[in-house]
């Protein structure tokens, strides 16, 4: 069935310098070793230059003739549940802070079946190659709405300081901004035995020396641990938007996120469009 054959992503990813999809390549072998050392130290894996130029470009174009479509969302969020501090924690502590949620996304199903950034997503090359970096079972949720997304921020627009629902997630950024807009990471902040809120409370204070801002061109890929890692988006200055596509994944098939999730992030249940190739793997799943 046409639907179900691996889409070719030869004309928009950099399969020269990433072979991914060559299981016997002694390049995809280094590639795993160096990504896993960096997510040892700092909790996240960058590969530059994923896209080639015209991969770029013909992503860029699909975005921009997508764009008008996009679910704006403006939120403050708190980084930890208010019921969940300390009572006594005085009114203008940092943890009583919401921090803003300003952008604008294109969920999945607005991505339809010609669309160059759903074939990299549903490329078979990358969940086996972040499945070897991490250690673990990796599938392609099968999720409408969020299996991949496009982030698009500008004129101030910001995500700032949060911690992700998801242990890990991979972005895809398509293009910079004016100004600013810059990821912003603080490796390993937390882990099962310490919440780290020492060194988020210096974060939001502004007196951190842990802050590290990654340096990312259009058409890097990015792997990191964003359940771990406080790290937020600076504010996106300038018309041109900031455009990152985001690859969500599980380490179990079928997975799908529910109602509530999708109308905060869609503002709709029903899909656009649905991918034959995704759920055929959520009917193989069940
Ligand atoms: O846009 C990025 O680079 C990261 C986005 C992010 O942290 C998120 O969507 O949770
Ligand atoms: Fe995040």
């Amino acid at each position: 069935m046409s639907t179900m054959q691996a889409p070719d992503v030869s004309h928009l990813v950099d399969l020269e310098r990433y072979p991914i999809d060559d299981l016997a390549s002694p390049k995809r072998r280094e590639l795993i070793e160096n990504a896993k050392a960096s997510l040892r130290e700092s909790g996240l894996a960058s590969f530059p230059g994923f896209l080639t130029e015209k991969g770029l470009a013909t992503c860029v174009a699909e975005v921009e003739s997508l764009k008008s479509k996009a679910y704006a969302r403006d939120l403050l969020r708190f980084i930890y549940p208010q019921e969940t501090l300390d009572p006594l924690l005085p009114a203008d502590h940092p943890f009583r802070k919401p921090q803003p949620l300003i952008q604008r996304m294109l969920s999945a199903d607005i991505f339809d079946g010609e669309s160059e950034l759903r074939k990299i997503y549903e490329w078979g090359g990358l969940p086996p190659f972040f499945a070897e970096i991490l250690d673990q079972s990796v599938h392609h949720i099968v999720d409408p709405f969020l299996s991949l997304a496009v982030i698009m921020m500008n004129n101030g627009q910001t995500h700032d300081w949060h911690f992700d629902g998801n242990d890990w997630v991979v972005t895809l950024l398509l293009q910079r901004p004016e100004s600013g807009g810059e990821f912003e990471f603080v490796p390993h902040t937390r882990d099962k035995a310490n919440p780290g809120l020492d060194r988020v409370e210096a974060v939001l204070r502004g007196t951190s020396e842990e802050v590290i801002s990654v340096s990312q061109d259009a058409g890097t890929l990015v792997l990191f641990y964003g359940d771990q890692s406080l790290h937020r988006v600076a504010p996106s200055n300038g018309t041109r938007d900031r455009m990152v596509a985001a690859f969500s994944y599980d380490n179990a098939p079928g997975f799908v996120f529910n109602e509530k999730v999708h109308m905060n992030a869609s503002g709709r249940t029903t899909p656009l469009y649905v991918s034959p190739r995704l759920s055929a793997m959520a009917d193989a799943a069940n």
